[in-house]
């Protein structure tokens, strides 16, 4: 296992933030950490990031323990923390070079490290602005600069914290590939925050949805989504007359349907349950058959 936590808990003098909480994650699988502000999302990534010391429990990064985490281990871990905000006055590619310079020593037989400057540019979609100053970048630029930083040293485990704040829908959507790249091609294990129940959905292998400081459920999408054992939202016109209703069959219903009335069925129209109902059903604590 690439990631394994068990039993993880973490005290802030008297406030208990993370109740027991236990996950894996192997090589080249993406793993979304879902869940309202303050479920314990960011302290759970910083703990296994070697940022925060757990108050119990066992976990391990790569076969490490983070809290005594060597700087070769350090170097085989990508890191995009929610912001941070220096080295204003670097261009773009010299930044990249420059701390790309720093995992040289780290390459292996299997890894070449670091990601090339030109190349790495590319990838995030930062080529046309190689020669800026840092602090002339967009705020959606910059996010892209964070993620070049997290990655310039091909990691072999990446932990991403609300990676896509800020994107505009190309970005977002120009990301998603090259996470689902990196994690297919490179076989890079990929932990990953976000309040998007779509970009979950898109990404991960595995949801866990956190809450409270506890794993509420954990599954893939379609896993979740048939938490809830919800009634389809159908929707239909017959005639130019618009009719709604909700079914536990909505495959039956539009069976009667094209059967009584043919070709005079329009706008047919079928919403499943979805992983934002499994979602809010969860963190408001309603009832879902786990
Ligand atoms: N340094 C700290 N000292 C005391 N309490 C803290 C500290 N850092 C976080 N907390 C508390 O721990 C809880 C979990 O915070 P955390 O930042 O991990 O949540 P999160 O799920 O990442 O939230 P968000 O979605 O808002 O980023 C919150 O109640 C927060 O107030």
């Amino acid at each position: 296992m690439v990631l394994a936590v068990d039993g993880l808990r973490m005290r802030y003098g008297d406030a208990e933030v993370l109740h027991d909480v236990s996950f894996s994650a192997g090589h080249g699988e993406v793993v979304v950490l879902l869940g309202p502000n303050g479920a314990g999302k960011s302290t759970t990534i910083e703990i296994l990031e070697g940022f925060r010391l757990r108050s119990a429990g066992t976990v391990e990064v790569l076969g490490v323990d983070p809290a005594a985490g060597d700087e070769r281990w350090r170097s085989r871990l990508g890191i995009v923390l929610q912001s941070w905000r220096d080295h204003g006055n670097w261009r773009i590619r010299e930044l990249l070079h420059h701390l790309g310079t720093y995992y040289a020593a780290y390459a292996t037989n299997t890894i070449e490290r670091p990601w090339d400057t030109d190349e790495l540019l590319a990838a995030v979609g930062l080529s046309s602005h190689a020669e800026q100053k840092i602090k002339t970048l967009s705020g959606g630029q910059r996010r892209r600069l964070d993620v070049a930083i997290g990655i310039v040293g091909r990691p072999e485990v990446l932990f991403l914290d609300e990676p896509t704040a800020g994107f505009d829908p190309e970005a977002r959507y120009e990301f998603h590939n090259l996470v689902r790249r990196l994690a297919a091609e490179h076989e890079t294990t990929i932990l990953l925050t976000t309040h998007d129940l779509d970009e979950a959905s898109k990404l991960a292998h595995r949801i866990l949805i956190l809450n409270a400081g506890r794993i509420v459920a954990a599954g893939t999408t379609g896993e979740l989504t048939a938490l809830i054992a919800g009634e389809d939202e159908v929707r239909w016109s017959v005639d130019g007359q618009h009719f709604h209703t909700t079914t536990p069959d909505s495959t039956g219903l539009a069976r009667d349907l094209f059967t009584q009335y043919g070709a005079s069925v329009r706008d047919l129209e079928v919403r499943r349950a979805s992983l934002e109902d499994t979602y809010l059903a969860l963190v408001r604590g309603q009832e879902v058959a786990l």
